[in-house]
């Protein structure tokens, strides 16, 4: 083991936090370093300068308003100027290189990256929708690295960044403090927050949403009542942690598609203290309370909803993300898994581990790392095996527990890059996992 990758592991084993998604936390690294009764004081605690990260318009509704307040040793206004940088495999909305496509399509999972990747570099685009600039839509990227990020940190002005590790953990040091996210964990950045990425393996695999719309929430619960789905209480804020480092430092920020870097002359990460709810969060997915069938039939894959992101039209998320987490399944005279459907919206899957009940596991199917793309009104569900094992099955219950797949699913259809329609490791011949799926009337 390296001993980035001892340090890191040592770094992340210990981490103190704050629960309680959407809550106004607060956290002070040394004690006094938060104004109290005020926001701006004449002088701020010990020589600090104070800050607002706004992730929403200052009048949005209080429900939706969302802005931290930080104290750091400098400004973040001092720096040089930005320039453009090389994006590297990092596309941006609009997606205008390929035409919308309705084919099914699936991809394995990406081939290693050359030695010395850290995760921005390692960030590759697969498709998206909508427009940065106007901040909506969603891009869907995957990610391997090999590397840590070594003297610079990255942040999205183009929206918040949900991270689904699925193999290597991460150690993130954001503004606000320290986060690790394991496999079958998730981290949500907000917008416009700066962060670096550590290992805590010798390499980290993963997918990341790009929400460039309203900001994910927890799904409201409606007759589920009070409590289940992901709990509040469940995700996990970083406590204060600074960095005093008066060394050039590459500050990379994704800015209406592409990527921009100014050196500033220290760590950005020099935040004492601070006080708000535009925050990130850490969020075990092995917590998620599954509520399905205690009778018939399959429920839609909504009741799996861990975080939304609402549209302006109730009850349409411009983009959902929804886990398949280990479940018993109990329904009487009911095809279990996931049925044949025609979306409207457009589903894009991938595995954090083990298998998927829709889909044939093993090489060349839906795999860990993997992900596949049934763009809108694309017909999909079962493939053959499934189908004929399922239709047969005899219907005793049955705990599902051999996997961790989710879905982020977008009310527009997303259009994949260049890279990812050519890529060689989309699976050619994907249609064939519904062949043979024969006539069986008898009128
Ligand atoms: O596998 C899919 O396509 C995702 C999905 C799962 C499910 O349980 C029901 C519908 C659906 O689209
Ligand atoms: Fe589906």
């Amino acid at each position: 083991m390296t001993h980035d990758i001892e340090h890191a592991r040592k770094t992340a084993g210990d981490l103190d936090h704050s629960s309680g998604f959407g809550n106004e936390h607060s956290s002070e690294a040394v004690p006094g370093a938060l104004p109290v009764g005020r926001n701006a004081p004449q002088r701020a605690p010990l020589g600090l300068y104070a800050e607002q990260l706004s992730g929403s318009a200052f009048t949005e509704p209080r429900a939706h308003n969302r802005r931290s307040w930080l104290y750091r040793i400098r400004p973040s206004a001092a720096h040089p100027p930005f320039a453009r940088i090389d994006n590297g495999s990092l596309r941006g909305a609009p997606f205008t290189e390929t035409v919308p496509d309705p084919n099914r399509l699936r991809w394995n999972p990406l081939p290693e990256p050359a030695p010395g990747t850290d995760f921005l570099a390692g960030l590759w685009t697969l498709g998206g929708n909508g427009d940065a600039t106007r901040r909506t839509g969603m891009a869907i990227h995957l990610y391997y690295a090999n590397s840590p990020m070594t003297d610079r940190v990255f942040s999205d002005a183009d929206g918040e960044l949900l991270i689904v590790p699925e193999h290597g953990g991460l150690l993130i040091r954001t503004e606000l403090g320290l986060l690790a996210a394991r496999p079958g964990e998730v981290a949500l950045i907000p917008r416009g927050m700066r962060f670096r990425v550590e290992l805590l393996d010798t390499t980290a695999r993963g997918y990341v949403c790009e929400n460039h719309g309203r900001p994910f929430v927890l799904p409201d619960l409606g007759p589920i009542g009070a409590n289940g789905l992901a709990n509040a209480r469940d995700f996990r804020a970083p406590v204060a942690a600074y960095e005093d480092i008066e060394r050039p430092t590459q500050v990379v920020n994704k800015f209406c598609g592409n990527l921009w870097a100014a050196t500033y002359d220290h760590s950005p990460l020099d935040v004492v203290a601070w006080h708000g709810n535009h925050v990130p969060y850490v969020y075990d997915l092995r917590r998620f309370n599954v509520i399905g069938t205690i009778s018939y039939d399959h429920p839609d894959p909504s009741i799996f909803t861990v975080l939304t992101s609402p549209s302006e039209t109730p009850g349409l998320a411009g983009v959902d993300f929804v886990v398949f987490a280990p479940r018993w399944l109990v329904g009487e005279d009911t095809f279990r898994p996931p049925y044949f459907h025609r979306n409207v919206m457009s589903e894009y899957m991938g595995l954090i581990e083990g298998a998927y009940d829709a889909k044939t596991a093993g090489k060349g199917g839906f795999v860990p790392g993997g992900g596949s793309l049934h763009n809108m009104m694309s017909a999909h569900g079962p493939d053959r095996e499934t189908f004929d094992r399922a239709s047969a099955a005899e219907l005793k219950p049955q705990k599902i527990d051999d996997g961790l797949a989710f879905m982020f699913e977008t009310r527009w259809p997303v259009t994949a890059t260049a890279q990812a329609a050519g890529a060689a490791h989309l699976q050619r011949g994907y249609d064939n996992v519904w062949q043979g799926l024969e006539r069986h009337f008898r009128p």
